[in-house]
């Protein structure tokens, strides 16, 4: 190994000047160690080739080598210097290491060569031992023949002077061992290829022989006689001639050629050169050889040494686990070691007993000795090293052994809260369960108890559903006697129409209602001509003008309205005649008056009204439903509407889209449907919505031709026609009744000289109209055979309801202001005529008690007949329930709630 360490380079990577030049000497110096060492091993090698050892081996390899002083026995023995004979040479064990190394000094110093010390073998530089060595390599550098060592002495003629002293030359050469004493010398001597004495240099190498010839020739080649030169060149002892001494010989004959004058050199001679020179040549080819031998013995070695490397660096990585494997192949080395070292013990017998025949063995063993022991260090070295690893490791799985104790430690502790806890919680558990438990037997005992209920109920309902069933037979008992009552019912039914029509026919077949209006808001502080209101449809109206029993008139009609009765008290005196439509009749009522009077009012209520504003018209037909509904069982009802308009003799249908500009036509003769006006919509109706919604239809068509200053509503009728198409739905006979609601228009008079135009034209058509409505109902008062129908519009559209079974009401309305006493009084006149004559016949006082005995008994069949209703309905309802919900009790008050 170079001793110097490779140049320290700077941060920025330059040597700085000091250091370079320190480093370039210390360099040259190991330079020139190198080579003195690599010198003295080529020497060691030629004269024991078993050693075989590497040229460029460092110090240390050389210590190796040298240590146990085998091979410096082998040296002396090579050169088995006869002055020394005493000595044994023989390979030693290790044993006796110190005794060889010594006996090899003593003997040195018996050659009085320069020795070194003991200590410069076993430590420190090898460059006291290189030194000694090449000292004895040049004292004793020998051919093929070895030279015996006191034949040289003897030639040598003395013997060195000083030993003490170290790198000197051999003492054979006294003079030029002064001349190369010095190191400095030797190098030169190395470094040059010509020696600076080829004299002495060329008897010293080439051996005796040459010796020999030099001392002859004292210096000249060329003197030399041939045969003597033959003998050299035919000999053997060129080849064993030491390198060095032939480049001596060679440069000697250069420098004698060069001394000669004419430079030439003998042709002999000049063959002894060629022949020197090939040897030199076959000597450097085998060097070569050499070389490169053991150049490849050096990589073999090297890439040896580097996958050993490899593997400690390896194992120097591994981890815990490869500690293992580290330490198996530690034991497998161990083991390889042993058996080297038992290997070892064999080859050292072997080497016992061949030591005296093959001393290359010894170097060998010693080689592998010193690998072995190299390897072992190493070994102890990586073995420690691992040593110490797995100490850290084990420290560490000890801290992490710690680590896990503690945290099961940890997890004992938890596992014991948990355990509690767990405890704890078991008791809560523990608790509730006891809790539902209790629970439990309390919902267990319900259970039994609502199981007795449920029994008991059973029984209840078994009980309820045989009374039930007893009630049900008696209840189709009853429906038996029900239906046999019904049957009886329409019986007294049809008898009852009968009476009432002939009560109706006994009153007369036109009835006369009037209505006084009350006083408008505003009117409080007029004077009325109204005088009294009787019971019994007497009335007295006085005359402004004239105070007192003179200005009064009395007149009586069928029923007097004052001015507080209601809505519903008209109706209600108005209902039985249109009930009788549902019984095939046809009815007429109109309002007659003059304009202001009320009428409207009456037909039809204030427009916007509530409920009980309600006139004629809607409550007619709100009681035509009802009462349909309720004989729907009986009778099935269809009821549909018309309404026109009589305009200056024309009629208009209010409730077609276009009504207010069609003019309708009007049938010549009564129709048996009542169609007086057939082109006039008809339209169906089933509820008083519906109704409702027509009449509204009807009164905005009937205000399109209206202005501020006429009033048509005033100056046109308007009649209100409901058809009633019904069917007995036993019998399956048809009923076919109408009902005409007429709102007259205005009847006072108008006086010719102060209007003129179309309102003397509506006016003469009014008065026309109502004259002939006056014509027809006095005809058919006379029972004439000829009833003028034809003398107006209004008369031919009332025809069907004129006369014949029809029955007809009229309502004669008074304005009470005293203004109005000459208007009103007309219009008693009027009523008085048409009411008149029924009621002034002669057999009229007759008549009336009979009368009122029959009004009394169609009283108290119709309080019959509502009842019957009333029953037939809720029995009605009480089928239709127990068809659906057969469990429903039938009692009276079960009825009437599901009613309700
Ligand atoms: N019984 C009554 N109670 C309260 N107000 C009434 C009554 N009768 C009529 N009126 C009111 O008197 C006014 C005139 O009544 P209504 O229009 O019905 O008279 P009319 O005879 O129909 O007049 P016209 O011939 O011009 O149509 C209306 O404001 C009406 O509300």
């Amino acid at each position: 190994m170079n001793s110097v360490s490779a140049p320290q380079m700077h941060k920025n990577g330059e040597l700085t000047r000091s250091q370079s030049g320190i480093e370039s000497t210390i360099n040259i110096s190991s330079e020139v160690e190198a080579k003195q060492r690599a010198l003295l091993i080529e020497w060691l090698n030629s004269i024991l080739p078993n050693l075989n050892f590497p040229t460029r081996a460092s110090d240390e390899e050389l210590r190796a080598l040298l240590i146990d002083g085998t091979a410096l026995c082998q040296i002396l023995k090579r050169l088995r210097p006869v002055s020394v004979n005493e000595v044994d040479y023989s390979y030693h064990s290790s044993e006796s290491r110190s005794e060889n190394v010594r006996r090899f000094l003593s003997t040195l110093e018996k050659l009085g060569i320069p020795r070194f010390e003991t200590s410069d073998l076993e430590k420190g530089s090898m460059k006291p031992v290189i030194n000694c060595l090449l000292t004895l390599r040049a004292e004793f550098i020998t051919g093929g023949d070895n030279i015996p060592m006191n034949s040289m002495i003897t030639k040598s003629g003395s013997r060195h002077g000083d030993a003490s002293s170290h790198g000197h030359l051999s003492p054979l050469f006294g003079e030029e061992r002064r001349k190369v004493s010095s190191e400095s010398q030797l190098q030169r001597h190395l470094h040059s290829p010509v020696m600076s004495e080829p004299s002495a240099a060329l008897l010293h190498h080439v051996g005796h022989k040459f010796h020999e010839v030099f001392q002859l020739k004292q210096g000249c080649y060329s003197e030399l006689p041939a045969a003597k030169i033959s003998e050299m060149m035919k000999s053997t002892s060129l080849d064993n001639a030491p390198t060095q001494s032939l480049l001596s010989v060679v440069n000697g004959i250069l420098d004698e050629s060069v001394e000669r004058k004419n430079g030439e050199i003998p042709h002999r001679v000049a063959c002894l050169l060629r022949k020197v020179v090939q040897e030199i040549e076959r000597r450097i080819s085998t060097q070569a050889d050499h070389l490169r031998t053991q150049n490849n013995l050096f990589k073999a070695r090297e890439e040896k040494y580097q996958s050993r490397i490899r593997v400690l660096e390896a194992l120097a990585s591994g981890t815990g686990e490869e500690t293992e494997i580290v330490m198996k192949q530690l034991q497998q080395i161990k083991a390889e070691k042993s058996k080297l070292e038992e290997k070892k013990k064999l080859e050292d017998e072997d080497v016992v007993i061949l030591m005296k025949e093959k001393d290359q063995k010894d170097l060998e063993i010693s080689a592998l000795k010193q690998e072995l022991e190299m390897a072992k260090k190493t070994y102890e070295l990586r073995c420690l090293q691992i040593e110490t690893e797995a100490k850290g490791g084990r420290a560490g799985l000890e801290e992490r052994i710690k680590e896990l104790e503690r945290l099961l430690k940890d997890s004992t502790n938890k596992v014991r809260e948990l355990e509690a806890n767990t405890e704890s919680k078991h008791q809560r558990w523990s608790k509730k369960e006891l809790v539902y438990q209790r629970v439990m037997d309390y919902q267990l005992g319900a259970l039994r108890e609502l199981r007795f209920s449920s029994d008991s109920i059973k029984q209840e309902i078994s009980k309820a559903h045989k009374s039930y069933s007893d009630e049900f037979h008696s209840l189709g008992v009853k429906l038996k006697a029900l239906a046999d009552a019904a049957e009886n019912y329409h019986a007294v039914l049809a008898e009852n129409r009968k009476l009432f029509n002939e009560v109706q026919d006994l009153k007369g077949n036109i009835r006369v209602y009037c209505r006084i209006r009350p006083f408008l808001p505003g009117q409080t502080k007029k004077q009325t001509s109204i005088e009294y209101i009787g019971e019994n449809g007497e009335l007295i109206v006085a005359n402004p003008s004239k105070p007192g029993k003179d200005g009064q008139r009395m007149f009586k009609f069928n029923k007097v309205f004052g001015p507080a009765a209601t809505q519903a008290e008209v109706f209600s005196d108005t209902q039985p005649l249109i009930r009788s439509v549902l019984d095939g009749y046809n009815v007429c009522i109109f309002a007659y008056g003059q304009t202001g009077s009320g009428k409207t009012y009456t037909m039809t209520g204030p427009i916007g009204g509530y409920e009980e504003d309600w006139g004629v018209n809607y409550r007619a037909l709100n009681d035509l439903f009802n009462i349909s509904q309720r004989r729907r069982s009986s009778i099935t009802y269809e009821i549909a509407v018309q309404m026109v308009e009589i305009y200056n003799e024309q009629v208009r249908d209010l409730l077609s889209s276009d009504g207010s500009q069609k003019k309708l036509g009007i049938m010549s003769t009564s129709q048996p449907n009542g169609l007086a006006v057939p082109d006039a919509g008809m339209h169906p109706v089933t509820s008083t919505t519906d109704v409702l919604e027509l009449m509204n239809i009807g009164l905005k068509n009937r205000a399109v031709g209206a202005t501020a200053l006429n009033e048509r509503s005033s100056r046109s009728h308007s009649v209100v026609t409901i058809h009633v198409r019904g069917k007995d739905l036993k019998t399956g006979i048809p009923l076919h009744g109408n009902l005409h609601l007429v709102d007259l228009a205005g009847s006072e008079r108008v006086d010719r000289s102060e209007v003129t135009g179309d309102r003397l034209k509506e006016a003469q058509h009014i008065n026309k109209s109502l004259s002939a409505l006056g014509d027809v109902i006095f005809a058919l008062a006379q029972k004439s055979s000829h009833v003028p129908y034809r003398n107006s519009k209004l008369t031919q559209v009332l025809q069907s309801s004129l006369g014949g079974q029809a029955k007809t009401l009229m309502f004669v309305q008074l304005n009470p202001d005293a203004n109005s006493f000459s208007e009103s009084l007309s219009t008693l006149k009027f009523a008085e005529r048409v009411s008149g004559v029924e009621l002034g016949a002669a057999r009229s006082s007759k008549e009336g008690r009979d009368v009122r005995e029959l009004m009394e008994q169609v009283a108290s069949l119709k309080d019959t007949i509502a009842k019957k209703d009333d029953e037939i309905e809720r029995l009605q309802l009480l089928k239709d329930l127990k068809s659906v919900y057969p469990d429903v009790n039938n009692d009276k008050r079960g009825v009437n709630s599901l009613r309700t």
